[in-house]
């Protein structure tokens, strides 16, 4: 990881022109360099076939940025913007990009530092490495990256030929595979919430944790990505990557220092350690689900195959929840319980550790209640940590109630947190991966949802089965029912 400050680079963005381009990066390079993370040394280069000229490229970069940004500084940022247009498969073109490269390299002296982001479908991100290697586009006197956007494959399988074309262009530690979960505050946060305070370290495994749920909800439906999101659901969308980034975080030992290849290794260890499951129990692990019509806050909503034509009779899910098992020393027995999926009661994500409850609590009104510790980490909207205890009820009472020990993030830093992006962007621009998925991560996490995948394509399932705006299909609770848990409500008034 390079000690820089104000780190130095020419970014080449491929595709954009896209939706990606304009709605997270050209904000997020703003951001860094508003707040003054990045300098004047850098350009970017976007690519597309669109015939745009500078200038109108410099429009849509502005137009990006929303309406608070005008003037100077708006008008400074977009000048280090070029637009370069030509189609990634012809080979050709790559001359051409390589001269306005080089070019910008001295107007910039970005020390011929470069990023290729490949913001674009997986199916050129092969074509492109390998014609920047070809035409000798990475660089000989800075440091040269490849940026990846998901998805990262279908399964395995093509997971692999993706992977080996391109590391036959570029070295894995050039290579930065994009989570973008792995940039959220409050992920970040769970490493240091669980390694920097002995009252949950030495509470945190299967003596004293019963079980941790992870909920990642969204109140949007498919929106305008059915093309997209039809051939990948919910497991491939979200589970393979973002899930069960999140279960290696709570999971793995803690590492021997911040490095990024020690993290790392302690967070395979975890996905080396997930059980592997019988393809014919899967039913009792995993459920799925897809999202039929509903009214949610007073709006009428369609089901999943009534929002695009291609989508009528889809059996692909919009919706999983699974019971995840780590067969290690610290975590036997305990269940992670994940769920994700669209169309669901509210935007969320949260998880909730719940700790074993005490044998017998002589101040619980309700024998039959139980009130356990929990811990919850609020991811988003809200960013902060809960902690529930039970104490005495106020008054002449002496039984006990629930109470929460809240911090939000937000409030006490009174700015917003950075975007997901914005972090990893500068990451990149610093060479630190720990924020990125390494290949070994990649296809441990792969191998595990392709069983789950596997089995389901064996069997139609029966969709939909749950109302858009509910919290999913009722199979999700029986999941936990049958091991005498339920969901923790996620409801964002809570916290
Ligand atoms: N949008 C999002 O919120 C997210 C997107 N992603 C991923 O990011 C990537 C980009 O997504 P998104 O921006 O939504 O996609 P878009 O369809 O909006 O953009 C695709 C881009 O690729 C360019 N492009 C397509 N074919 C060529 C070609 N042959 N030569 C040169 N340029 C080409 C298009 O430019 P032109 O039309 O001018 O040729 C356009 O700029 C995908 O991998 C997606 O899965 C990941 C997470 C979220
Ligand atoms: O990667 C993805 O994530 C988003 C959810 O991200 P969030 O930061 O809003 O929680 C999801 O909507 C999308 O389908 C998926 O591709």
């Amino acid at each position: 990881m390079e000690n820089q400050e104000k780190p130095k680079a020419l970014i080449v963005i491929f595709g954009a022109t896209g939706d990606l381009a304009k709605r997270k990066l050209f904000p997020s390079i703003y951001r860094l360099y508003q707040n003054g993370k990045i300098g004047e040394d850098f350009a970017v280069v976007g690519i597309g076939r669109r015939s745009w000229s500078n200038e109108l490229f410099h429009t849509n970069v502005r137009n990006s940025l929303g309406d608070d940004v005008s003037g100077k500084e708006a008008e400074a940022f977009v000048s280090h913007f070029y637009y370069h247009p030509f189609d990634v498969s012809d080979s050709s073109s790559y001359e051409n990009l390589g001269t306005l490269l080089n070019n910008l390299e001295s107007e910039y002296r970005t020390e011929g530092n470069r990023i290729f982001y490949l913001a674009m479908a997986p199916q050129f991100f092969g074509t492109i490495a390998n014609n920047l290697k070809k035409h000798n586009l990475k660089s000989e006197t800075g440091w040269s990256r490849l940026v990846i956007e998901k998805p990262f494959g279908h399964d395995f399988e093509s997971a692999k030929q993706l992977n080996d074309q391109i590391t036959s262009a570029f070295d894995e530690n050039q290579i930065y595979r994009i989570d973008h979960y792995l940039g959220k505050e409050m992920v970040k946060n769970i490493e240091v919430i669980r390694f920097a305070n002995g009252i949950f370290e030495h509470l945190w495994n299967n003596r004293f944790i019963a079980n941790v749920q992870i909920t990642s909800s969204e109140s949007l439906g498919v929106e305008d990505r059915a093309n997209y999101y039809d051939l990948s659901g919910a497991t491939r969308d979200m589970v393979q990557n973002h899930m069960l980034q999140m279960v290696t975080l709570l999971a793995m030992e803690p590492p021997i220092n911040l490095n990024p290849e020690e993290i790392r290794s302690e967070k395979i260890k975890i996905l080396r350690a997930l059980r592997t499951i019988d393809e014919k129990n899967i039913d009792d692990y995993f459920v799925r689900g897809q999202y039929g019509p509903d009214k949610m806050h007073g709006r009428k909503l369609r089901g999943y195959q009534e929002e695009a034509e291609e989508l009528q009779n889809s059996d692909t899910e919009t919706y999983v929840a699974g019971k995840i098992m780590i067969d290690n020393y610290r975590w036997a027995g305990v269940p992670f319980y994940i769920r994700t999926g669209k169309r669901l009661a509210e935007k969320c994500t949260k998880i909730v550790v719940e700790f074993e409850d005490i044998p017998l609590n002589l101040y619980q009104e309700e024998q039959s209640e139980k009130s356990p510790n929990l811990l919850v980490i609020n991811i988003q909207p809200n960013e902060g940590v809960t902690l529930y205890l039970n104490a005495k009820k106020p008054g002449v009472s002496s039984y006990s109630e629930p109470i929460k020990l809240s911090y939000t993030h937000e409030a006490v830093n009174s700015v917003n947190t950075p975007e997901a992006y914005e972090k990893l962007l500068h990451d990149c621009m610093i060479g630190d991966t720990t924020n990125f998925s390494h290949w070994d991560e990649v296809s441990l996490s792969w191998k595990f949802v392709d069983r789950i995948l596997n089995r389901w394509s064996k069997e139609e399932p029966d969709f939909p089965n749950y109302a858009a705006g509910s919290m999913g299909p009722e199979e999700a609770d029986n999941l936990l029912k049958n091991d005498g848990f339920h969901w923790w409500p996620v409801n964002n008034e809570e916290e």
